[in-house]
């Protein structure tokens, strides 16, 4: 299940549960003969019944979708409003389930702030008009409901965030990986068909591998890597992006590179990576297969297919090269 549709599910849940919540409170009242409070309960279960509309709409944006906030902040708002205009401590208590809608409904940081808003208004109004010990019981709920929640949601966000860091990222290496590459090639291949701005890609691979491999080991070999990867994230400027391939290859991706750009680079790097004194494995060359995209290059394929002959063909002619395949201007 996606993100978004986690949130969209979550988010009917907690405005469903609020508007049943609701119901049942302004039937109790009805009930009663307490009208204020009904009528109270109504405008309450407009707004979270209108939290469930909204989320339908935006069923596709609800990571950010701006609308939850005025709706939680209107719910807020009244509830406070009414609390201080109707002078009816009972309405305290339905502060506790809004704490948790709030968090709920909105990014942590909104969620929390107007939380502890809610109980700082809550306890000043209790504190003015009920004993010190309900006070403190109330206030204490609250900030109990508050923390918990919180923690529980980032707690939440925190694994979210570090299963989508994994799924994206090389173990070995800690730069993105063959699965991530096609996905950003592609967004930027379509990026680049829109705006028209150049593309270079370029495959890079270790030179005389098995060699180094007999010699050093697998350990030697990922020592390499993990040392390169760190080099290379220094050598590329930000918005270029760098992915690590199963069979010891590394790929980037250069937005706003054009074929003179690319060929400096490219030679940047094998000049870089030539010069150094390798941990383990000593002295090392690479060599590098670019090109760069042209108007009839639309799928992530093609590019990775030809970085890929360009990078054969500099391995063939000699170690420690560089080669630029040139793409078709004429045919698709
Ligand atoms: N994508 C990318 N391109 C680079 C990088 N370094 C150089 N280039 C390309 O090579 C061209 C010439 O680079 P340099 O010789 O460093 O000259 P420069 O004018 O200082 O480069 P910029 O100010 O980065 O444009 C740049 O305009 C880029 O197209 C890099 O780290 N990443």
């Amino acid at each position: 299940m996606t993100e978004t549709r986690l949130r969209t599910y979550t988010h009917l849940t907690g405005y469903g549960l609020a508007t049943l919540f609701i119901m049942i409170l302004a039937t109790q009242n009805f009930r009663y003969g307490f009208y204020d409070l009904f009528y109270l309960a109504c405008t309450l279960a407009a707004l979270t019944i209108a939290g469930m509309g909204y989320t339908t709409l935006a069923r596709r944006q609800q990571l950010r979708a701006p609308g939850h906030l005025f709706i939680m902040a209107a719910l807020n708002g009244l509830i406070l409003v009414a609390l201080f205009w109707l002078q009816e401590a009972d309405i305290s208590y339905w502060c506790l389930p809004v704490i948790l809608l709030n968090l709920l409904i909105l990014p942590l940081r909104q969620g929390l702030a107007l939380s502890l808003l809610v109980t700082v208004v809550l306890t000043a109004f209790l504190l003015a008009r009920e004993p010190l010990t309900d006070t403190l019981l109330i206030a204490f709920a609250a900030v109990i409901l508050a923390s918990t929640g919180a923690l529980y949601i980032w707690h939440y966000d925190h694994m979210a965030q570090s299963a989508e860091d994994l799924a994206i990222t090389d173990p070995v290496t800690g730069a993105h990986n063959a699965r991530f590459l096609d996905e950003t090639l592609q967004k930027e291949i379509s990026r680049c068909g829109v705006t028209g701005h150049p593309l270079s890609v370029i495959t890079l691979a270790m030179d005389y591998l098995e060699e180094t491999k007999d010699l050093h080991g697998q350990n030697g070999l990922t020592t390499f890597y993990r040392a390169a990867t760190q080099h290379l994230f220094g050598v590329i400027r930000a918005g270029d992006s760098l992915y690590t391939l199963s069979d010891g290859k590394f790929f980037l991706i250069l937005p706003f590179t054009p074929e003179e750009g690319v060929r400096v680079i490219a030679e940047r790097i094998r000049r870089s990576i030539a010069e150094r004194d390798w941990p383990v494995v000593g002295r090392v060359t690479i060599s590098l297969g670019c090109t760069t995209r042209t108007v009839n290059d639309t799928l992530a394929d093609s590019l990775r297919k030809r970085t890929d002959e360009a990078l054969k063909e500099a391995q063939k002619r000699s170690q420690d090269s560089i080669w630029f395949a040139e793409g078709d201007l004429n045919g698709a």
